[in-house]
């Protein structure tokens, strides 16, 4: 039993899964964080503002410390964990998963890292249910992951520096458990080729670092037509972002946001995106924000210091 520890901060980064056909298997890491201030306490203890989360051992962060715990067969002290997160919860940018990879970190550095990279990939797909969004967000970059009986395959990729991310970020949110719940359980032969043809040409695209083929490949049957009726404005923005300026538009994760991507090199892109989803928004009564964001790169950190460190 590990008895003390000098405190420390884990920063997990929020994702976007899927990027179209990517269904459970791509996830692009993004640079708004989760972070956590990992103590020794009298008895287990969450502190955070985020609403409507648990403040005991039920919370999806000390859950993942645990799980760190229990794989490798050892008890965990009593821990306080002080959470904070720019993630905006359910709305398709992998919160949980950052709260689970920032959990599942803080417990394997309490007991002095005795699981590594793999061993955290395999335990936190396990746990989600996909490697997309986990994966991304331990590693950072582009991941593209398969999950079977015998754990997580996956590349990860760099992504270069003119790829530009721009999120409609809707108000409301939709539980990932919900948006699993409408997608059909067969599809047809022509709609599996148009998902795999798609899948391999995106996974094509980000091995190459080729933002043109990525747009091309960015195409999906498999769950975006499924899911479009629970999010106002989807079909518009994925019929009508490649016309102002995007190499192309995805649900992110199970939605509700959606992300385009685009060059950063061409000028007014930004801006002119920005004002196509705003019109969107308003022509759907749809609120929330538009928010430009970069593709994190380092995947979950830990720093011997306060979270103002990272
Ligand atoms: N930092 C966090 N601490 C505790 N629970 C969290 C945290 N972030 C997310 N969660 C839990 O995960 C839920 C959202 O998960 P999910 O529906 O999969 O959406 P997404 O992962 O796309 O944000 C939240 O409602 C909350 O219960
Ligand atoms: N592949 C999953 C991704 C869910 O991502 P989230 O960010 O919405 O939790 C899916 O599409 O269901």
């Amino acid at each position: 039993m590990i008895s003390d520890f000098a405190p420390f901060s884990v920063r997990a980064p929020a994702s976007s899964a899927n990027l179209g056909p990517g269904f459970d298997c791509v996830g692009l890491a993004l640079d708004l964080y989760t972070t956590v201030q990992v103590e020794r306490a009298a008895r287990p203890e969450v502190v955070t503002d985020l609403p409507g989360v648990p403040l005991d051992e039920s919370n999806a962060v000390y859950a993942g410390a645990l799980l760190a715990a229990r794989a490798v067969g050892r008890p965990l002290p009593p821990l306080r964990l002080t959470v904070r997160s720019q993630v905006p919860l359910a709305r398709g940018l992998g919160s949980s998963a950052a709260a689970l990879v920032a959990g599942l970190q803080a417990g394997n550095t309490v007991l002095g890292e005795p699981l590594g990279m793999q061993e955290l990939l395999d335990l936190a797909s396990g746990e989600e249910g996909h490697p997309d969004n986990v994966g991304a967000c331990l590693l950072g970059g582009a991941v593209i992951a398969t999950m079977n009986r015998e754990g997580v395959r996956f590349v990860r990729t760099g992504v270069p520096a003119h790829f530009g991310v721009l999120l409609l970020v809707p108000e409301f949110e939709l539980r990932t458990s919900e948006a699993r719940r409408v997608l059909p359980v067969n599809y047809s032969r022509a709609d599996a080729v148009h998902a795999l043809s798609h899948a391999a040409l995106l996974a094509a695209g980000f091995v190459s670092g080729d933002l043109g083929v990525i747009g091309a490949a960015m195409r999906d049957r498999l769950h975006e037509p499924f899911r479009a009726p629970l999010v106002p404005g989807l079909l518009d923005i994925l019929e009508g972002a490649r016309d102002h300026g995007a190499v192309g538009a995805a649900l992110s994760g199970a939605g509700p946001s959606v992300l385009c991507l685009y060059d950063r090199r061409e000028a007014r892109v930004q801006a002119r995106l920005t004002a196509f989803l705003a019109r969107v928004m308003r022509q759907h009564e749809l609120t929330g924000k538009v928010l430009p964001l970069s593709v994190d790169v380092d995947g979950v950190q830990v720093r011997t210091s306060s979270p103002q460190a990272f």
